[in-house]
């Protein structure tokens, strides 16, 4: 069964290949801030992510349907749940600094919403969604860390500007739930939602690897 991952993350295409399987990418460009926006100011944390996962996985699953008619398509969103506030990436230094300020010494919930689009016969057949929650517990970097770790960038590129296995690691003091959440995509939330829609992980073990796109050779 091929996976196709509706991700331009990194970290999604990492866990994913540390688990065995490699999917063909095919990023949404889903429109973020329109989808929440629709979804009103009352959505939960767990309403939004989830609904930014959906967008994701649809967009591609249309897309792919004719090209590949018997895949499933995974897409997923994450955010910082921070006193009160939900957060994606701080997209700045000084957002950056400030989420550290906020989250130093204490902790915060890392939700990613999940959906799967089952698509059959060249057609999106089937859709699950579901969401993971990890309470991520931080220590207090030093101001030299803290601006060392700014600098390097990272924090910029992800959600809650922390990252759990990369140098911000050095930051968490631990986490309640599932590793693989905080990352970007949750092992064991996405084998269950496979699972609902009759797949098992055996058989995205099965799958051959994706094609790469050919590169076409310079003419001699
Ligand atoms: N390596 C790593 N990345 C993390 C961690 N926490 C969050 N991230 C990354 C995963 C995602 O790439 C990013 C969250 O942003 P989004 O969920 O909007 O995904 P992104 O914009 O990267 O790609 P997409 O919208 O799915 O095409 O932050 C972490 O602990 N480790």
């Amino acid at each position: 069964m091929r996976l196709v991952l509706a991700s331009a993350s990194p970290a999604r295409l990492a866990v994913l290949r540390a688990a065995g399987v490699e999917p063909l990418v095919d990023v949404s460009d889903v429109d973020e801030d329109a989808v929440v926006a629709e979804l009103g100011e009352g959505a939960t944390p767990e309403d939004t992510v989830s609904a930014l996962a959906l967008a994701k996985a649809r967009t591609v699953a249309a897309r792919v349907a004719a090209a590949e008619p018997d895949c499933v398509v995974v897409g997923a969103d994450s955010m910082l749940w921070l006193d009160g506030e939900l957060v994606g990436k701080p997209g700045s230094v000084d957002a950056a600094r400030g989420r550290w300020d906020q989250m130093a010494g204490r902790a915060a919930d890392l939700f990613t919403g999940h959906a799967l689009v089952r698509v059959t016969e060249g057609a999106p057949s089937r859709e699950v969604t579901g969401h993971a929650r990890t309470a991520v517990a931080f220590t207090e970097p030093t101001t030299a860390e803290l601006e060392a770790y700014l600098a390097s960038g990272e924090p910029l590129a992800v959600a809650g500007a922390f990252t759990l296995d990369g140098r911000g690691g050095w930051f968490v003091e631990g986490i309640e739930g599932d590793p693989s959440n905080v990352v970007g995509l949750s092992l064991p939330l996405t084998r269950r939602l496979l699972a609902e829609i009759g797949i098992g992980v055996d058989a995205l073990w099965a799958a051959p690897a994706p094609v790469p796109p050919t590169v076409p050779t310079s003419a001699p």
